[in-house]
């Protein structure tokens, strides 16, 4: 198999499911599940998806680029790695999910909604992940890369998204987040059902959703203002230096969640409010019935507001900024 995206958006399993190079062993596991070992024993294990919303396309084809190099054997690999493209049918009709948004679903929360598609494929993706990490038990590194772009403009262009963590953010982990050249972090206080929160929490993995610029088609993406993020994920696949940091990513963390539970909900930002909009203390945010969403900090950051989303769902986050602990981020 030569283009895992091609052959993932054909809808047919490629001819030979399995292939090896002077470098590595690949498997086609399923409609867009892809591993592949290394020929060398190595320390670290990295699960890479993108396409969980079939309309951010920018991460895939970035994830398709780092991959072609390694299925044609001209550049080695140095993790045991597992390639996802999370919702191929949205991929192939252009939406961000067919009936339900599949990054709301993971940990379970499928067995609650009807029997859609997007639960189907959550499950099929928590035990590609299960059967991945079970075999990667004894690599000291695991690592849960998830790649998206936001449907927004963004005050910060790239930007990394942390689920909730019961332990401390591995050093390692911070230092490649930084040298992938993101403007800032957001670090979740509550337990999601997002991919990444699947992994962190269920199989102790560093995982981070990256925010990559703004959803467009296939072929519009200017994937230039994303270099940093290339040259930092193909450091870590072939095993070369990473780039050097030049910047710490700034800190947000979570301060209150916008939730939109009819078709009363009322959201008082424009189409055109860029995400990491500032408000000061006092504003009204949003109303639905009863509900007043004021912001409660002195001033908090609006991250992905939506007014369309089902309901249920988060319309919107606000973030407070924080001081990054030194350390694993000291240039
Ligand atoms: O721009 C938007 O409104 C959404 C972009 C997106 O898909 N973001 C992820 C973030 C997941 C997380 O909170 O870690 C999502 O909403 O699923
Ligand atoms: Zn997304």
């Amino acid at each position: 198999m030569q283009d895992f995206l091609q052959q993932t958006l054909s809808g047919t399993p490629p001819a030979q499911r399995q292939g090896s190079n002077a470098h590595l062993h690949w498997q086609w596991h399923d409609e867009g599940i892809l591993s592949l070992t290394p020929v060398n024993p190595s320390r670290q294990a990295l699960v890479l998806s993108a396409g969980i919303h079939g309309n951010e396309t920018a991460p895939v084809e970035i994830l398709n680029l780092l991959l072609e190099p390694l299925l044609s054997g001209e550049r080695p690999l140095a993790v045991r790695l597992l390639v996802l493209l999370g919702n191929p049918a949205a991929l192939r009709s252009g939406k961000r999910y067919q009936q339900h948004d599949i990054n709301r679903l993971f940990g379970g929360r499928w067995q609650q909604v009807s029997d859609v598609p997007e639960a189907r494929r959550a499950l099929q993706l928590e035990r590609a992940l299960e059967n991945f990490w079970r075999e990667c038990r004894d690599h000291e590194i695991r690592w849960h890369l998830d790649l998206h772009t936001a449907i927004r403009g963004s005050y910060h262009a790239r930007f990394g998204v942390m689920p909730l963590n019961t332990h401390p953010w591995p050093d390692d982990f911070l230092h490649w987040l930084a040298a992938a050249n993101l403007d800032a972090l957001v670090f979740h206080r509550t337990p999601g059902g997002t991919f990444t929160h699947f992994s962190c929490e269920h199989y102790d993995a560093a995982s981070c959703t990256l925010e990559l610029g703004r959803a467009l088609p296939f072929g519009e993406n200017d994937l230039n203002q994303f270099s940093g993020v290339q040259q930092a994920l193909a450091a870590l696949l072939y095993g070369e230096a990473l780039p050097a940091v030049h910047e710490t990513p700034r800190h947000y963390r979570v301060a209150q969640q916008i939730t939109r539970h009819s078709d009363d909900f009322i959201l008082h930002m424009g189409p055109e409010t860029l995400n990491f909009t500032a408000f000061p203390q006092g504003t009204l945010l949003a109303e639905e019935g009863d509900t007043r969403y004021y912001v409660q900090q002195a001033r908090e950051y609006v991250l992905f507001p939506n007014p369309n989303v089902a309901p249920g769902l988060r319309a919107g986050l606000m973030l407070v900024e924080e001081t990054p602990q030194t350390g694993a981020l000291a240039l």
